[in-house]
């Protein structure tokens, strides 16, 4: 309830309250999926109609990103024993209800009646997301007991195109929104961003960081507003003050466009709440357009000419002949009450001011009755009240010195909290019933006035959409500005290069006392694949998460931790990054690493950012490096920008094959620690360019832990005798040799022209260099096809 929508109230913001409709295609269309989802805090309702694969990675996705409280599904999909794979999948990963498959056709024969040309041509084609909103609609109308008032819900169609796609692992990977080790929303992107004052900002700053944008117009639009809030204090602090008394408008919206089915005093009583709500917000209108009054940029000149509208001075005017100018949003409960009880004018209804006369001799009574007792007891009594007790009396005193078995025996139904008594009598119970009986007459006739005034505002009520639109977007972007004003970040430019020069990972700058080592990072298409080495606790992964983190801010138009930023919009992030606090059992960890890569490969474009993590550690080492080997040739075939961090050494070949592959590594130093004569590992987390030296690395790791020397030993000796036996093995003759440098070299012509970026002149040189080593090494190479080089 908008009551408790105050800043604090981000995580109540958050609790799921999202249902969604799930329609698939049959025979030929299967696979093409239809989704309407509607926030109950938020009057709008999203459709999205697509194609997935038979892995249905993307309703998944999307599911997992609406966090929904339900989902509903035509009682055909899920027959026992014979359930679609959608439906198995789902039931997998949350709570399903099926509905009668009835309701997800109703509205597509109502519309193929030919009500309206348009939505007919769009009902052919968009079939499946509107049979999901029919059903979606009837859904709600079960479970809420209202229906929305005509022409007053906003809906929008979703395409999966305008947005990034980030699929739920690599959400969770990357601790967007929530941290896998600690439970601290702060330790996580959305904890580094968030300084938003409404439950609606910080609901859209959730939403950017899940589907962040992929239009460089828009985020530019966006990275001019952050910079002039950041150059203009008084725009800033202005804004911020104006935008922090809003409510959560969203969910304000939707309250007032729902017509209960019932009249119930609950129903009646919350009405008269969002009315009184409504007219706060429409009150703010006017000092958020002297805010912005002075504003440049083209996105905050939008957002002040759509305050313009008139429809707001419009609807406020119609409130105020009903409603009286004082009464407002304010907190506590008794506060709200009286606002409630007095909200309509008086002389509008004789009998509503009659009821209102009784309630308030009825209150007055009541502190006169409390202050008799006090008197006749001696005792410092007062009056309170709380919503589920009503009126009742509280005493402070010391306890222990004042036992309630002192209490006179009038007093009933006593507590105690900490060095108070809470307590009622029968007198005060009787007097707090025809309290709430004239209340309840009150409620009544204000709720009808109130009705009546509704019904003459839902007309104008679309504006609303755009003002809950503007305070969530110009909150979120007052967010964006605070957050850089507490750490040196800087603005992205948006190029067809990845370039970050002194980057570092936001969130632990956030939770470390010392800011992070930064790094540089490089990429581009003609050299799209770094390999990463380097010892364990290096920061491999720290700073593969710290790119994808920064890609995202930028994409959603906030400033990067950086001193220079350069970004190519990616289309996709993927990550495979292993979690250490992954529970399942051994195999299970890397048929979920298979799985992941795979999703990988069928779904990355040229346009993709791909992070890998230790590929092939859950299998054993031979396996492990074939995986990570095939994995990589197969990725080095797109352009899209890899990062690959890995201990297999092995990996680093590939740089010699492709010239599109680099490695770099995190450098370690070794000093002597005096004191136990030993050489113990300094990180600096500094990359460098090349592949790491170091060896058995691991052993130094574990020697540096808590494992015991006697077991350290044994396997240092353990390691020696197996690299004994694989060089042993490894051994080949000079002609096994020969073959594998002509099936490397020839592996190499083949990348080497399928990388038509490379011009001709450069691919020249490199060809004849690659010959003249091959020709220094190996005395026979003119057995060498002849026209190799061509
Ligand atoms: N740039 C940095 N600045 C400061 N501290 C860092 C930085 N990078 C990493 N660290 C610290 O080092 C720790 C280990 O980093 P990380 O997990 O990235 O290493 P890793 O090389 O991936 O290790 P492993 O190979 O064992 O998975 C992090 O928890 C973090 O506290």
């Amino acid at each position: 309830c908008p009551a408790q929508a105050t800043s604090s109230s981000a995580i109540s913001a958050h609790s799921p309250s999202v249902i969604v409709a799930v329609v698939e295609g049959r025979g030929l269309a299967r696979g093409e999926i239809g989704m309407a989802s509607i926030d109950l805090k938020s009057p709008q309702i999203i459709l999205s109609q697509f194609a997935d694969n038979t892995t249905y990675a993307k309703v998944i996705t999307k599911l997992k990103i609406l966090s929904p409280l339900e989902i509903i599904m035509s009682n055909t999909a899920c027959v026992a024993g014979n359930s679609t794979k959608l439906f198995t999948l789902i039931t997998e990963n949350f709570k399903v209800k099926d509905f009668h498959s009835f309701f997800f056709l109703v509205f597509i024969g109502f519309l193929q009646m030919g009500c309206n040309t348009v939505l007919y041509h769009w009902s052919l084609y968009r079939y499946y997301c509107l049979a999901a909103v029919a059903a979606l609609l009837k859904y709600v109308e079960f479970i809420q007991n209202s229906v929305y008032a005509p022409k007053s819900l906003k809906v929008c169609f979703q395409g999966s195109e305008q947005t990034a796609m980030i699929d739920s692992s690599s959400a969770q990977n990357l601790e967007l929104l929530v941290n896998n080790q600690d439970c601290r929303n702060s330790h996580t992107l959305f904890g580094v961003l968030n300084y938003t004052k409404t439950p609606g900002g910080s609901r859209r700053l959730r939403s950017n960081i899940l589907e962040p944008l992929v239009d460089v117009e828009t985020i530019n639009m966006r990275l001019d507003c952050v910079q002039e809030l950041l150059q203009d204090e008084e725009l800033f602090f202005g804004l911020q003050s104006v935008i922090s008394r809003f409510l959560d408008t969203e969910q304000l919206l939707s309250v007032l466009v729902q017509i209960p089915k019932q009249d119930t005093v609950n129903a009646a009583e919350s009405k008269i709440t969002n009315l009184i709500y409504l007219k706060h917000t429409l009150e703010l209108v006017d000092p958020l357009k002297v805010a912005l009054k002075k504003c440049n940029t083209p996105l905050l000149r939008a957002y002040y000419g759509s305050l313009e509208d008139k429809r707001f001075g419009i609807i406020l005017e119609k409130i105020r002949t009903v409603i009286n100018d004082d009464a407002r949003y304010m907190k506590g409960c008794l506060n709200m009450r009286t606002q409630k009880c007095y909200a309509v004018r008086s002389n509008i209804n004789e009998f509503l001011d009659i009821a209102r006369r009784t309630y308030t001799e009825i209150v007055d009574d009541i502190a006169g009755m409390i202050s008799q007792l006090a008197e006749k007891y001696s005792l410092p009594l007062r009056t309170s009240f709380s919503s589920a007790r009503g009126f009742f009396i509280q005493m402070t005193v010391d306890c222990a010195v004042f036992p309630s078995d002192q209490l006179p025996s009038e007093f009933i139904k006593i507590s105690k909290v900490k060095n108070s008594y809470s307590f009622t009598s029968a007198d005060l119970i009787k007097m707090n019933e025809r309290c709430q009986e004239s209340l309840r007459e009150i409620y009544h006739m204000t709720y009808m006035i109130v009705c009546k005034l509704l019904s003459e505002i839902y007309e104008y009520v679309h504006c609303l959409y755009k003002l809950s639109d503007t305070v969530s977007m110009l909150d979120m972007l007052l967010s964006f500005a605070h957050a850089c004003t507490l750490s040196d970040y800087v603005r992205p430019e948006f190029t067809d290069t990845l370039a970050i020069k002194q980057g570092w990972h936001p969130i632990l700058e956030k939770i470390s006392v010392e800011k992070p080592v930064a790094n540089n990072t490089y990429i581009t298409e003609g050299s799209n694949f770094l390999i990463i080495t380097g010892p364990n606790m290096s920061g491999k992964s720290t700073y593969l998460k710290q790119i994808a983190l920064c890609q995202i801010m930028a994409q959603i138009g906030s400033y990067v931790p950086a001193e220079y930023s350069s970004f190519r919009i990616a289309e996709q992030i993927f990550t495979r990054i292993s979690t250490d606090d992954d529970i399942e059992t051994n195999s299970s960890t890397f048929m979920k690493e298979m799985k992941e890569i795979a999703y990988i490969l069928h779904n990355v474009n040229d346009n993709s950012l791909v992070l890998i993590d230790e590929l092939g550690r859950g299998t054993n080492t031979e396996e492990g490096i074939g995986i990570s080997y095939a994995v990589c040739e197969y990725l080095l075939s797109s352009k899209a920008f890899t990062l690959f961090a890995t201990h297999f050494l092995e990996l680093c070949h590939l740089e010699a094959l492709y010239p599109n592959v680099e490695n770099m590594h995190f450098e370690v130093q070794h000093v002597k620690n005096a004191s136990r004569n030993k050489e113990a590992i300094l990180y600096t987390y500094k990359l460098s360019k090349g592949l790491t030296e170091e060896k058995n690395y691991g052993l130094r790791a574990a020697e540096a832990s808590s494992l015991p020397p006697s077991i350290v030993m044994d396997a240092r000796e353990i390691t020696t005798h197996i690299t004994r036996q694989i060089l042993q093995n490894h051994r080949s003759t000079p002609e096994m040799e020969r073959q594998r440098a002509v099936y490397h070299l020839a592996t190499r012509l083949v990348q080497t022209a399928r990388n038509s970026q490379l011009d001709r002149d450069k691919l020249r040189v490199y060809l004849s260099n690659l010959k003249k080593k091959y020709e220094e090494d190996f005395p026979r190479a003119e057995e060498l096809p002849e026209k190799t080089e061509e």
